[in-house]
């Protein structure tokens, strides 16, 4: 849960953003009415993700709220009533994050708005590629003024140094003229591997150069800036851009997705498939295990179906912690598959710790335990298919003769799997 300050006299708008603000789940607000409230926020050692303070205020009439906000370090945007250009550029001078006129609810929304992004920004990796060091030290200030996790690269070969060393980068920030491969070459290597919903580049240079701007484009770049920017137009850009990559993101998830468990579904699981057995002559084999909860219509008949719903969630949530790298999906109702292409010994030693968490896990608020039946598939097949029905017999095999066990292998011969 992230704290978020709000320094505002109005009561009004003070009950507006607070509404606004939590109606988010990760956030609480703490309202301060003046100055010397807001002194005693920040004073108390509490930790704010933001702080969204009026300009002026009774003891605070030439925006000491908002110096005092900075001066705690505090990412800062400011509300004001009147729009005025020379205090705007003052104050992001000084180093607020935006300065929002109260004209409409539709400001108020860009303020929770934003207070989001920088929540989201803390889990978002950014990579700078620029030769100049001033302009570089420039762009990463104004990230990590944004909460963002900043990498760095002089030139196109770090860069892809620093892609294929941090995988999870989302995005590129790069100017086109520098040694080695310039920004254009950088593009085109990327695109090779990352789609642009899945990596967005920004291409960077001077002003005036619209011929490189449309290269960029055609070469796979996902926007460009031309250098001087403004403060807004570039985080603008940047906070568009990633909008748009996250709203991609949600649509495929939810095509991919288990809405109730959030692990992927059985259609994903066949689209993956093919990749898996399409590399298969270059890579170990496929594992492939059926796990079931046992007695889960017991659950729903003792405590309901809402309650039998959170065991799946939970379940669903300990699969992930015990498999983080394999692919998890809800198979059907309370059957979930993993598809691993980890060592063997590896695999099957987590699976056998899974099944013991499982048996001393207290699950729900009811606090009950259950147990569950794994059917696993070890051999080497030609497609997912055969071994998916290789490893539900082998677990129908579990269910039929006791429960709460791993079988490996046909024939009823047992396995048994110690952490
Ligand atoms: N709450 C809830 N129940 C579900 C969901 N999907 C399937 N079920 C129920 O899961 C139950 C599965 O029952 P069974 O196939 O008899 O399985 P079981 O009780 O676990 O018995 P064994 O598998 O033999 O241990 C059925 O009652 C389904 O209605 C779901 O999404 N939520």
């Amino acid at each position: 849960m992230y704290k978020v300050l709000v320094v505002e006299d109005s009561v009004t708008v003070r009950k507006i953003v607070n509404k606004l603000i939590e109606e988010n789940p990760h956030f609480t607000c703490d309202l301060c009415e003046d100055l010397a409230e807001a002194k005693g926020a920040l004073e108390s050692g509490t930790e704010y993700l933001a702080a969204i303070v009026d300009l002026n205020l009774p003891d605070a009439p030439r925006g000491e709220s908002v110096e005092l906000a900075l001066s705690h370090n505090v990412p800062t945007i400011v509300l004001t009533g009147n729009f005025d250009e020379f205090t705007r550029s003052q104050l992001l001078d000084q180093g607020v994050l935006d300065y929002i006129t109260k004209e409409s609810r539709y400001s108020y929304l860009q303020v929770s708005k934003l207070v989001d992004r920088l929540r989201k920004n803390l889990n978002t990796k950014v990579l700078v590629v620029e030769d100049s060091m001033t302009s570089r030290n420039h762009i990463c200030s104004l990230l990590r003024k944004f909460k963002f996790q900043v990498h760095e690269a002089s030139d196109g070969l770090e860069a892809l140094d620093e892609l294929d060393n941090h995988r999870d980068i989302k995005m590129v920030i790069a100017d086109h003229r520098m040694p080695n491969m310039d920004g254009y070459e950088l593009v085109k290597a990327i695109r090779h591997e990352k789609r642009m919903q899945d990596l967005v580049f920004i291409g960077l240079s001077a002003t005036g150069d619209s011929v490189l701007t449309s290269k960029f484009i055609k070469s796979g770049a996902n926007d460009f800036l031309s250098k001087p920017f403004y403060h807004e137009e570039f985080y603008c850009r940047i906070m568009q851009n990633l909008e748009s990559q996250e709203m991609i993101q949600t649509i495929r998830d939810s095509a991919n997705l288990d809405p109730l468990t959030k692990v992927y579904n059985r259609r994903f699981l066949y689209e993956k498939a093919e990749e898996l057995f399409e590399n298969k002559g270059t890579r170990t084999n496929v594992i492939v295990s059926m796990i079931d909860a046992d007695n889960f219509k017991g659950v729903n008949d003792t405590y309901g179906h809402k309650t039998g719903d959170v065991l799946l969630q939970e379940f669903a949530a300990l699969l992930k912690d015990y498999f983080p790298d394999d692919l998890i999906v809800r198979y059907g109702g309370e059957e979930f598959t993993v598809v691993s292409v980890r060592p063997p010994k590896v695999y099957l030693s987590a699976l056998a710790t899974f099944m013991d968490t499982v048996r001393t896990t207290k699950f729900t608020h009811h606090k009950f335990n259950v147990t569950c039946s794994i059917g696993v598939c070890a051999e080497a097949h030609d497609s997912l298919e055969s071994q998916l029905e290789v490893a539900d017999a082998r677990l129908y095999e579990a269910k039929h003769s006791g429960k709460d066990q791993i079988i490996l292998r046909d024939r009823k011969q047992k396995v048994s799997l110690q952490a």
